[in-house]
Protein backbone atom coordinates (compact mmCIF):
# COMPACT_ATOMS: atom_id res chain seq x y z
CA UNK A 1 0.00 0.00 0.00
CA UNK A 2 1.65 3.27 -0.79
CA UNK A 3 2.17 5.92 1.68
CA UNK A 4 -0.35 9.13 1.83
CA UNK A 5 -2.67 7.73 -0.51
CA UNK A 6 -5.78 8.50 1.42
CA UNK A 7 -5.52 12.39 0.34
CA UNK A 8 -6.46 10.98 -3.08
CA UNK A 9 -9.85 9.21 -1.60
CA UNK A 10 -10.91 12.09 0.65
CA UNK A 11 -10.93 15.63 0.42
CA UNK A 12 -11.80 15.59 3.94
CA UNK A 13 -8.97 16.01 6.95
CA UNK A 14 -10.01 15.42 10.45
CA UNK A 15 -11.23 18.29 11.99
CA UNK A 16 -12.46 19.76 15.02
CA UNK A 17 -15.22 22.32 15.67
CA UNK A 18 -15.92 25.00 18.63
CA UNK A 19 -18.40 22.50 20.15
CA UNK A 20 -15.28 20.17 20.52
CA UNK A 21 -17.05 18.30 17.88
CA UNK A 22 -14.75 16.06 15.10
CA UNK A 23 -15.44 14.91 11.56
CA UNK A 24 -13.35 13.24 9.83
CA UNK A 25 -13.66 10.91 6.38
CA UNK A 26 -13.28 7.58 6.72
CA UNK A 27 -14.65 4.11 4.73
CA UNK A 28 -17.47 2.48 6.20
CA UNK A 29 -17.06 -1.06 5.82
CA UNK A 30 -20.11 -2.51 3.04
CA UNK A 31 -21.12 1.05 3.11
CA UNK A 32 -18.61 3.15 1.46
CA UNK A 33 -16.88 7.03 1.65
CA UNK A 34 -18.18 8.60 4.90
CA UNK A 35 -18.50 11.91 6.33
CA UNK A 36 -17.83 10.55 10.42
CA UNK A 37 -18.95 13.23 13.34
CA UNK A 38 -18.67 12.58 16.72
CA UNK A 39 -20.50 15.61 18.63
CA UNK A 40 -21.74 16.02 22.06
CA UNK A 41 -23.73 12.61 22.51
CA UNK A 42 -22.88 10.28 19.88
CA UNK A 43 -21.24 9.74 16.19
CA UNK A 44 -23.42 10.24 12.93
CA UNK A 45 -21.96 9.83 9.45
CA UNK A 46 -23.27 10.80 6.27
CA UNK A 47 -22.74 9.04 3.11
CA UNK A 48 -20.53 11.52 0.49
CA UNK A 49 -21.26 11.23 -3.19
CA UNK A 50 -18.37 12.53 -4.88
CA UNK A 51 -18.48 10.34 -7.79
CA UNK A 52 -16.25 10.77 -10.25
CA UNK A 53 -17.92 7.54 -12.22
CA UNK A 54 -21.22 7.07 -12.79
CA UNK A 55 -22.81 6.18 -9.18
CA UNK A 56 -19.17 5.58 -7.74
CA UNK A 57 -16.72 7.37 -5.59
CA UNK A 58 -13.07 8.05 -6.91
CA UNK A 59 -12.62 4.32 -5.15
CA UNK A 60 -15.00 2.64 -7.84
CA UNK A 61 -17.23 2.13 -4.05
CA UNK A 62 -20.78 3.01 -5.30
CA UNK A 63 -22.16 5.45 -2.34
CA UNK A 64 -25.28 4.64 -0.38
CA UNK A 65 -27.84 6.63 -0.42
CA UNK A 66 -27.16 10.00 0.60
CA UNK A 67 -28.92 9.83 4.10
CA UNK A 68 -27.23 10.20 7.56
CA UNK A 69 -26.94 7.33 10.14
CA UNK A 70 -26.15 7.93 14.14
CA UNK A 71 -25.20 5.88 17.35
CA UNK A 72 -25.45 7.40 20.49
CA UNK A 73 -22.63 6.94 23.04
CA UNK A 74 -25.47 5.49 25.58
CA UNK A 75 -25.83 2.78 23.02
CA UNK A 76 -22.18 1.66 22.38
CA UNK A 77 -21.12 -0.54 24.46
CA UNK A 78 -17.37 -1.20 23.09
CA UNK A 79 -14.69 0.56 21.00
CA UNK A 80 -11.91 -1.58 19.33
CA UNK A 81 -9.24 -1.66 16.79
CA UNK A 82 -9.41 -4.01 14.31
CA UNK A 83 -5.94 -5.34 12.22
CA UNK A 84 -4.90 -3.37 9.33
CA UNK A 85 -6.72 -5.01 6.81
CA UNK A 86 -9.59 -5.13 4.46
CA UNK A 87 -12.71 -2.52 4.31
CA UNK A 88 -15.22 -3.68 2.10
CA UNK A 89 -17.54 -2.34 -0.81
CA UNK A 90 -21.07 -1.88 -0.40
CA UNK A 91 -22.34 -5.51 -1.24
CA UNK A 92 -24.68 -4.35 -4.55
CA UNK A 93 -22.35 -2.46 -6.42
CA UNK A 94 -19.43 -4.77 -5.42
CA UNK A 95 -19.58 -5.59 -9.66
CA UNK A 96 -20.04 -2.51 -11.02
CA UNK A 97 -17.29 -0.96 -8.94
CA UNK A 98 -15.28 -3.71 -10.10
CA UNK A 99 -16.01 -2.91 -13.75
CA UNK A 100 -14.99 0.43 -13.18
CA UNK A 101 -11.91 -0.18 -11.20
CA UNK A 102 -11.00 -3.55 -10.97
CA UNK A 103 -7.01 -2.91 -10.33
CA UNK A 104 -7.75 0.00 -7.95
CA UNK A 105 -10.70 -1.50 -6.36
CA UNK A 106 -8.54 -4.70 -5.29
CA UNK A 107 -5.71 -2.36 -4.08
CA UNK A 108 -6.77 0.35 -2.25
CA UNK A 109 -9.08 -1.52 -0.18
CA UNK A 110 -7.06 -2.33 3.12
CA UNK A 111 -6.65 0.35 5.58
CA UNK A 112 -6.59 0.51 9.45
CA UNK A 113 -10.13 -0.13 11.02
CA UNK A 114 -12.00 0.11 14.18
CA UNK A 115 -15.19 -1.05 15.22
CA UNK A 116 -17.93 0.32 17.11
CA UNK A 117 -20.10 -2.03 18.43
CA UNK A 118 -23.65 -1.21 19.63
CA UNK A 119 -26.76 -2.47 19.17
CA UNK A 120 -29.88 -1.99 17.09
CA UNK A 121 -33.82 -2.62 17.77
CA UNK A 122 -35.38 -5.50 16.07
CA UNK A 123 -37.83 -3.24 13.44
CA UNK A 124 -40.46 -6.02 13.94
CA UNK A 125 -39.88 -6.15 17.88
CA UNK A 126 -38.43 -3.22 19.60
CA UNK A 127 -37.65 -4.98 22.62
CA UNK A 128 -35.13 -7.29 21.10
CA UNK A 129 -32.00 -5.74 20.58
CA UNK A 130 -29.56 -6.96 18.10
CA UNK A 131 -25.86 -6.51 17.88
CA UNK A 132 -24.81 -4.07 15.75
CA UNK A 133 -21.10 -3.44 15.03
CA UNK A 134 -19.89 -0.78 12.55
CA UNK A 135 -15.97 -0.79 11.06
CA UNK A 136 -14.68 2.03 9.94
CA UNK A 137 -11.38 2.09 7.89
CA UNK A 138 -8.31 4.64 6.82
CA UNK A 139 -5.19 4.90 5.73
CA UNK A 140 -3.56 6.67 8.83
CA UNK A 141 -3.38 4.74 11.67
CA UNK A 142 -2.65 7.64 13.65
CA UNK A 143 -6.33 8.99 13.00
CA UNK A 144 -7.70 5.62 13.80
CA UNK A 145 -6.37 5.75 17.13
CA UNK A 146 -7.03 9.10 17.99
CA UNK A 147 -10.64 8.65 17.39
CA UNK A 148 -10.32 5.53 19.12
CA UNK A 149 -9.04 7.34 22.06
CA UNK A 150 -11.46 10.08 22.13
CA UNK A 151 -14.67 7.58 21.68
CA UNK A 152 -13.15 5.38 24.93
CA UNK A 153 -12.99 8.68 26.21
CA UNK A 154 -16.96 9.54 25.89
CA UNK A 155 -17.47 5.99 27.10
CA UNK A 156 -15.97 6.29 30.17
CA UNK A 157 -18.03 9.16 30.85
CA UNK A 158 -21.18 6.81 30.83
CA UNK A 159 -22.28 6.57 34.38
CA UNK A 160 -23.32 3.58 35.98
CA UNK A 161 -22.14 0.96 33.90
CA UNK A 162 -20.78 -1.77 35.84
CA UNK A 163 -17.02 -2.65 35.66
CA UNK A 164 -17.09 -5.70 37.83
CA UNK A 165 -19.70 -8.59 37.91
CA UNK A 166 -20.72 -11.40 40.24
CA UNK A 167 -21.87 -14.06 37.60
CA UNK A 168 -24.41 -17.03 38.76
CA UNK A 169 -24.44 -19.84 36.03
CA UNK A 170 -27.36 -22.13 36.62
CA UNK A 171 -26.32 -25.24 34.18
CA UNK A 172 -29.36 -27.30 34.51
CA UNK A 173 -31.79 -24.22 34.26
CA UNK A 174 -34.16 -24.09 31.40
CA UNK A 175 -33.35 -27.07 28.82
CA UNK A 176 -30.45 -27.71 30.50
CA UNK A 177 -28.31 -24.85 28.55
CA UNK A 178 -27.36 -22.29 31.31
CA UNK A 179 -23.97 -22.73 30.54
CA UNK A 180 -24.05 -22.64 26.67
CA UNK A 181 -26.26 -18.93 27.16
CA UNK A 182 -23.38 -17.94 29.38
CA UNK A 183 -20.42 -18.60 26.93
CA UNK A 184 -22.67 -17.25 24.47
CA UNK A 185 -23.39 -13.65 26.02
CA UNK A 186 -19.70 -13.93 28.13
CA UNK A 187 -17.85 -13.04 24.82
CA UNK A 188 -19.76 -9.34 24.90
CA UNK A 189 -18.70 -8.84 28.07
CA UNK A 190 -15.11 -9.41 27.49
CA UNK A 191 -14.97 -6.93 24.49
CA UNK A 192 -16.87 -4.50 26.90
CA UNK A 193 -14.04 -5.11 29.31
CA UNK A 194 -16.26 -6.04 31.79
CA UNK A 195 -14.74 -8.51 34.66
CA UNK A 196 -16.89 -11.39 35.02
CA UNK A 197 -16.26 -14.05 38.41
CA UNK A 198 -18.40 -16.62 37.72
CA UNK A 199 -19.90 -19.29 39.90
CA UNK A 200 -21.46 -22.29 38.45
CA UNK A 201 -24.07 -23.68 40.73
CA UNK A 202 -23.32 -27.55 41.18
CA UNK A 203 -27.23 -28.08 43.78
CA UNK A 204 -29.78 -26.24 44.27
CA UNK A 205 -28.99 -23.62 46.85
CA UNK A 206 -25.46 -23.05 46.07
CA UNK A 207 -26.00 -19.66 45.00
CA UNK A 208 -28.11 -18.83 48.18
CA UNK A 209 -25.44 -20.08 50.48
CA UNK A 210 -23.01 -18.22 48.67
CA UNK A 211 -24.84 -14.90 48.59
CA UNK A 212 -24.99 -15.83 52.70
CA UNK A 213 -22.06 -16.21 52.93
CA UNK A 214 -19.95 -13.52 51.25
CA UNK A 215 -18.42 -10.94 53.35
CA UNK A 216 -19.85 -7.52 52.32
CA UNK A 217 -15.99 -6.43 51.69
CA UNK A 218 -15.86 -8.76 49.15
CA UNK A 219 -19.46 -7.67 47.28
CA UNK A 220 -18.89 -4.25 47.67
CA UNK A 221 -16.04 -5.24 45.05
CA UNK A 222 -18.71 -6.46 42.36
CA UNK A 223 -21.09 -3.49 40.84
CA UNK A 224 -23.56 -6.17 40.61
CA UNK A 225 -24.72 -9.37 40.42
CA UNK A 226 -25.88 -11.38 37.69
CA UNK A 227 -27.49 -14.79 37.90
CA UNK A 228 -27.69 -16.52 34.54
CA UNK A 229 -30.54 -19.04 34.43
CA UNK A 230 -34.78 -18.85 35.66
CA UNK A 231 -37.00 -17.06 37.69
CA UNK A 232 -36.45 -19.44 40.52
CA UNK A 233 -32.43 -18.92 40.28
CA UNK A 234 -32.73 -15.39 40.50
CA UNK A 235 -35.13 -15.24 43.62
CA UNK A 236 -32.70 -17.55 44.96
CA UNK A 237 -29.67 -15.24 44.84
CA UNK A 238 -31.96 -12.39 46.23
CA UNK A 239 -33.34 -14.41 48.91
CA UNK A 240 -29.58 -15.17 49.62
CA UNK A 241 -28.51 -11.80 49.76
CA UNK A 242 -31.47 -10.50 51.25
CA UNK A 243 -32.43 -12.68 54.24
CA UNK A 244 -28.55 -12.21 55.40
CA UNK A 245 -28.54 -8.60 55.40
CA UNK A 246 -31.92 -6.93 55.68
CA UNK A 247 -32.91 -6.51 59.20
CA UNK A 248 -36.23 -5.33 59.46
CA UNK A 249 -39.25 -6.22 62.14
CA UNK A 250 -42.11 -8.11 61.01
CA UNK A 251 -44.99 -7.06 60.12
CA UNK A 252 -47.63 -7.51 62.60
CA UNK A 253 -49.02 -11.14 62.74
CA UNK A 254 -52.25 -11.96 61.77
CA UNK A 255 -53.26 -12.45 65.51
CA UNK A 256 -52.26 -9.62 66.37
CA UNK A 257 -53.61 -7.25 63.66
CA UNK A 258 -56.57 -9.50 64.67
CA UNK A 259 -56.72 -8.56 68.56
CA UNK A 260 -56.17 -4.97 67.79
CA UNK A 261 -58.60 -5.04 65.40
CA UNK A 262 -60.99 -6.85 67.70
CA UNK A 263 -59.84 -4.49 70.94
CA UNK A 264 -60.47 -1.40 68.52
CA UNK A 265 -64.25 -3.22 68.72
CA UNK A 266 -64.34 -2.84 64.76
CA UNK A 267 -63.52 -5.06 61.37
CA UNK A 268 -61.06 -4.41 59.11
CA UNK A 269 -62.97 -4.82 56.53
CA UNK A 270 -65.62 -1.72 56.06
CA UNK A 271 -69.09 -2.81 56.46
CA UNK A 272 -71.81 -0.75 54.75
CA UNK A 273 -72.17 2.44 56.87
CA UNK A 274 -68.75 2.93 58.14
CA UNK A 275 -66.90 5.79 57.81
CA UNK A 276 -64.21 5.38 55.35
CA UNK A 277 -60.83 8.09 55.24
CA UNK A 278 -60.64 7.67 51.44
CA UNK A 279 -57.28 9.72 50.92
CA UNK A 280 -55.43 7.39 53.50
CA UNK A 281 -57.32 3.80 51.95
CA UNK A 282 -56.69 4.90 48.39
CA UNK A 283 -52.61 5.54 49.49
CA UNK A 284 -52.04 2.59 51.76
CA UNK A 285 -53.96 0.11 49.49
CA UNK A 286 -53.71 -2.68 48.77
CA UNK A 287 -51.70 -2.87 52.12
CA UNK A 288 -53.45 -3.77 55.79
CA UNK A 289 -53.35 -0.41 57.52
CA UNK A 290 -51.27 -1.68 60.63
CA UNK A 291 -48.44 -3.51 58.00
CA UNK A 292 -48.68 0.71 56.36
CA UNK A 293 -47.25 2.19 59.99
CA UNK A 294 -44.51 -0.53 60.34
CA UNK A 295 -43.27 0.27 56.50
CA UNK A 296 -43.60 4.14 56.79
CA UNK A 297 -41.45 3.87 60.07
CA UNK A 298 -38.52 2.88 57.64
CA UNK A 299 -39.22 4.47 54.51
CA UNK A 300 -37.79 8.02 54.01
CA UNK A 301 -39.27 11.01 51.88
CA UNK A 302 -36.30 9.66 48.93
CA UNK A 303 -38.20 5.73 49.46
CA UNK A 304 -34.81 5.03 50.45
CA UNK A 305 -34.72 2.52 53.54
CA UNK A 306 -33.00 4.14 56.36
CA UNK A 307 -31.93 2.38 59.81
CA UNK A 308 -32.89 -0.56 58.12
CA UNK A 309 -29.86 -1.78 57.01
CA UNK A 310 -26.54 -3.40 58.27
CA UNK A 311 -23.81 -0.04 58.57
CA UNK A 312 -21.51 -2.54 57.12
CA UNK A 313 -24.02 -2.68 54.45
CA UNK A 314 -22.19 -3.71 51.26
CA UNK A 315 -24.17 -1.02 48.78
CA UNK A 316 -24.58 1.88 51.17
CA UNK A 317 -24.42 4.30 48.65
CA UNK A 318 -26.37 2.74 46.12
CA UNK A 319 -28.60 0.08 46.20
CA UNK A 320 -27.86 -3.36 45.23
CA UNK A 321 -28.03 -4.02 41.20
CA UNK A 322 -29.36 -7.26 40.06
CA UNK A 323 -29.43 -8.56 36.90
CA UNK A 324 -31.07 -12.05 35.34
CA UNK A 325 -29.96 -13.49 31.54
CA UNK A 326 -32.86 -15.81 30.66
CA UNK A 327 -31.87 -19.44 30.60
CA UNK A 328 -35.18 -20.90 32.32
CA UNK A 329 -38.25 -22.56 31.50
CA UNK A 330 -40.98 -18.80 32.15
CA UNK A 331 -38.45 -16.18 32.42
CA UNK A 332 -41.53 -14.23 33.64
CA UNK A 333 -38.82 -11.42 35.29
CA UNK A 334 -36.96 -10.75 32.12
CA UNK A 335 -40.23 -10.35 29.96
CA UNK A 336 -41.61 -8.10 32.65
CA UNK A 337 -38.27 -6.07 32.41
CA UNK A 338 -36.95 -5.90 29.15
CA UNK A 339 -39.02 -7.01 27.43
CA UNK A 340 -37.51 -9.52 25.13
CA UNK A 341 -36.83 -12.96 26.48
CA UNK A 342 -33.65 -12.91 24.73
CA UNK A 343 -29.84 -13.47 26.51
CA UNK A 344 -28.29 -10.91 24.44
CA UNK A 345 -30.93 -7.87 24.83
CA UNK A 346 -30.45 -8.69 28.70
CA UNK A 347 -26.42 -8.94 28.42
CA UNK A 348 -26.68 -5.37 26.58
CA UNK A 349 -29.11 -3.83 29.14
CA UNK A 350 -26.68 -5.02 31.97
CA UNK A 351 -23.30 -3.98 29.95
CA UNK A 352 -25.24 -0.86 29.19
CA UNK A 353 -25.85 0.24 32.90
CA UNK A 354 -29.74 0.14 32.10
CA UNK A 355 -31.88 -0.26 35.14
CA UNK A 356 -35.86 -0.27 36.82
CA UNK A 357 -36.14 -0.32 39.87
CA UNK A 358 -37.37 -3.58 41.57
CA UNK A 359 -40.48 -4.06 43.81
CA UNK A 360 -40.19 -6.98 45.50
CA UNK A 361 -42.38 -8.78 48.44
CA UNK A 362 -42.19 -10.27 51.76
CA UNK A 363 -43.47 -13.68 52.56
CA UNK A 364 -44.42 -14.29 56.11
CA UNK A 365 -45.45 -17.96 57.47
CA UNK A 366 -46.02 -17.54 61.01
CA UNK A 367 -45.92 -19.94 63.82
CA UNK A 368 -49.21 -21.67 63.96
CA UNK A 369 -49.59 -21.32 67.40
CA UNK A 370 -48.12 -19.11 70.04
CA UNK A 371 -47.19 -21.66 72.05
CA UNK A 372 -45.23 -23.13 68.64
CA UNK A 373 -40.89 -22.95 68.75
CA UNK A 374 -41.23 -22.66 65.05
CA UNK A 375 -39.77 -19.36 64.35
CA UNK A 376 -41.50 -17.25 61.43
CA UNK A 377 -40.16 -18.34 57.83
CA UNK A 378 -39.44 -15.55 55.40
CA UNK A 379 -39.35 -15.27 52.08
CA UNK A 380 -38.87 -12.35 49.38
CA UNK A 381 -39.77 -12.66 45.87
CA UNK A 382 -39.23 -10.58 43.02
CA UNK A 383 -41.76 -11.93 40.60
CA UNK A 384 -44.53 -13.89 41.71
CA UNK A 385 -45.60 -15.85 44.90
CA UNK A 386 -48.40 -18.72 44.69
CA UNK A 387 -50.05 -21.11 47.02
CA UNK A 388 -52.18 -23.68 46.53
CA UNK A 389 -52.69 -25.18 42.85
CA UNK A 390 -49.48 -22.98 42.09
CA UNK A 391 -47.66 -24.28 44.91
CA UNK A 392 -48.36 -27.90 44.45
CA UNK A 393 -47.44 -27.80 40.43
CA UNK A 394 -44.23 -25.76 41.02
CA UNK A 395 -43.21 -28.06 43.60
CA UNK A 396 -44.27 -31.61 42.22
CA UNK A 397 -42.36 -30.35 38.74
CA UNK A 398 -38.77 -30.22 39.92
CA UNK A 399 -39.31 -34.02 39.77
CA UNK A 400 -40.14 -33.70 36.46
CA UNK A 401 -36.93 -31.17 35.67
CA UNK A 402 -35.57 -33.65 32.97
CA UNK A 403 -38.72 -32.76 30.77
CA UNK A 404 -37.83 -29.18 30.59
CA UNK A 405 -40.20 -26.68 30.17
CA UNK A 406 -42.82 -28.89 29.16
CA UNK A 407 -42.94 -30.63 32.90
CA UNK A 408 -45.41 -27.29 33.58
CA UNK A 409 -47.79 -28.68 30.90
CA UNK A 410 -47.41 -32.02 32.47
CA UNK A 411 -47.70 -31.64 36.05
CA UNK A 412 -50.16 -28.99 36.03
CA UNK A 413 -52.70 -31.39 34.31
CA UNK A 414 -51.57 -34.14 36.78
CA UNK A 415 -52.82 -31.28 39.83
CA UNK A 416 -55.47 -30.12 38.03
CA UNK A 417 -57.37 -33.96 37.62
CA UNK A 418 -56.38 -34.45 41.05
CA UNK A 419 -59.07 -31.73 41.78
CA UNK A 420 -57.77 -30.97 44.93
CA UNK A 421 -58.76 -27.55 47.02
CA UNK A 422 -57.55 -25.51 49.50
CA UNK A 423 -60.64 -24.48 51.88
CA UNK A 424 -57.92 -23.39 54.86
CA UNK A 425 -56.43 -20.55 53.23
CA UNK A 426 -59.92 -18.86 52.98
CA UNK A 427 -61.11 -19.95 56.07
CA UNK A 428 -58.50 -18.37 57.92
CA UNK A 429 -57.72 -15.63 56.30
CA UNK A 430 -61.29 -14.24 56.08
CA UNK A 431 -61.52 -11.54 58.07
CA UNK A 432 -58.23 -10.07 55.88
CA UNK A 433 -59.70 -10.91 52.65
CA UNK A 434 -60.22 -7.49 51.09
CA UNK A 435 -56.56 -6.83 52.32
CA UNK A 436 -54.87 -9.72 50.51
CA UNK A 437 -52.87 -9.61 47.48
CA UNK A 438 -55.48 -7.03 44.93
CA UNK A 439 -53.21 -5.31 42.63
CA UNK A 440 -55.46 -2.60 41.74
CA UNK A 441 -56.15 -2.48 37.95
CA UNK A 442 -53.20 -0.59 35.96
CA UNK A 443 -51.06 -0.61 38.67
CA UNK A 444 -48.92 -3.59 38.04
CA UNK A 445 -45.51 -3.37 40.36
CA UNK A 446 -42.64 -2.96 38.07
CA UNK A 447 -39.48 -5.38 38.43
CA UNK A 448 -35.51 -5.22 38.09
CA UNK A 449 -32.84 -4.84 38.50
CA UNK A 450 -32.30 -2.46 41.41
CA UNK A 451 -33.89 -3.36 44.60
CA UNK A 452 -34.74 0.34 45.86
CA UNK A 453 -38.26 0.88 47.27
CA UNK A 454 -37.37 -1.17 49.82
CA UNK A 455 -39.43 -4.80 50.22
CA UNK A 456 -42.79 -3.88 51.50
CA UNK A 457 -44.79 -2.99 48.37
CA UNK A 458 -47.23 -5.95 49.66
CA UNK A 459 -47.08 -7.94 52.18
CA UNK A 460 -48.65 -11.61 51.89
CA UNK A 461 -49.78 -13.07 54.69
CA UNK A 462 -49.54 -16.98 54.89
CA UNK A 463 -51.84 -19.12 57.33
CA UNK A 464 -50.33 -23.16 57.27
N1 LIG B 1 -26.66 -26.93 39.65
C1 LIG B 1 -27.93 -27.08 40.03
N2 LIG B 1 -28.52 -28.29 40.04
C2 LIG B 1 -29.80 -28.46 40.39
N3 LIG B 1 -30.61 -27.44 40.76
C3 LIG B 1 -30.09 -26.21 40.78
C4 LIG B 1 -28.74 -25.97 40.40
N4 LIG B 1 -28.49 -24.65 40.48
C5 LIG B 1 -29.66 -24.08 40.90
N5 LIG B 1 -30.62 -25.01 41.07
C6 LIG B 1 -32.04 -24.83 41.50
O1 LIG B 1 -32.93 -24.88 40.38
C7 LIG B 1 -34.05 -24.05 40.66
C8 LIG B 1 -34.73 -23.61 39.36
O2 LIG B 1 -33.82 -22.95 38.55
P1 LIG B 1 -34.23 -21.95 37.39
O3 LIG B 1 -35.19 -20.96 37.89
O4 LIG B 1 -32.97 -21.44 36.79
O5 LIG B 1 -34.86 -22.91 36.28
P2 LIG B 1 -36.28 -23.14 35.71
O6 LIG B 1 -37.15 -23.62 36.82
O7 LIG B 1 -36.09 -24.01 34.53
O8 LIG B 1 -36.76 -21.72 35.19
P3 LIG B 1 -38.04 -20.84 35.55
O9 LIG B 1 -37.87 -20.46 37.00
O10 LIG B 1 -37.96 -19.69 34.61
O11 LIG B 1 -39.26 -21.73 35.34
C9 LIG B 1 -33.46 -22.90 41.44
O12 LIG B 1 -34.38 -22.39 42.37
C10 LIG B 1 -32.25 -23.49 42.12
O13 LIG B 1 -32.47 -23.69 43.49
Amino acid sequence: MEEGRDDEYCSFSNSGDRDGGLSGCFFLDHVGQVLLSRNHDGLSWKCLDSSDCEGTTCLGIINCENSETEIKFSDIYAVEFVSYGLVHSPKLGLRHAKECFRERLLNTQEMYRFTVHGFQSSPKEPCLWNLAAFTFGHMDLQTCQSWMDQLNYSLIKEVERPRNLLVFVHPKSGKGNGSKVWETVSKIFIRAKVNTKVIVTERAGHAFDVMASIQNKELHTYDGIIAVGGDGFFNEILNGYLLSRLKVPLPPSPSDSFNSVQSRGSSSVPEPGDEVHETDQKEHYPLLPDSVQEVMNFRTVNGSCEGIEDPDHPFSSERPRFGLIPAGSTDAIVMCTTGARDPVTSALHIILGRKLFLDAMQVVRWKTASTSTIEPYIRYAASFAGYGFYGDVISESEKYRWMGPKRYDYVGTKIFLKHRYFPNIFTNLNFQKKTLVEFPPNDLPCFFVQAKHCFFELLIYMLM
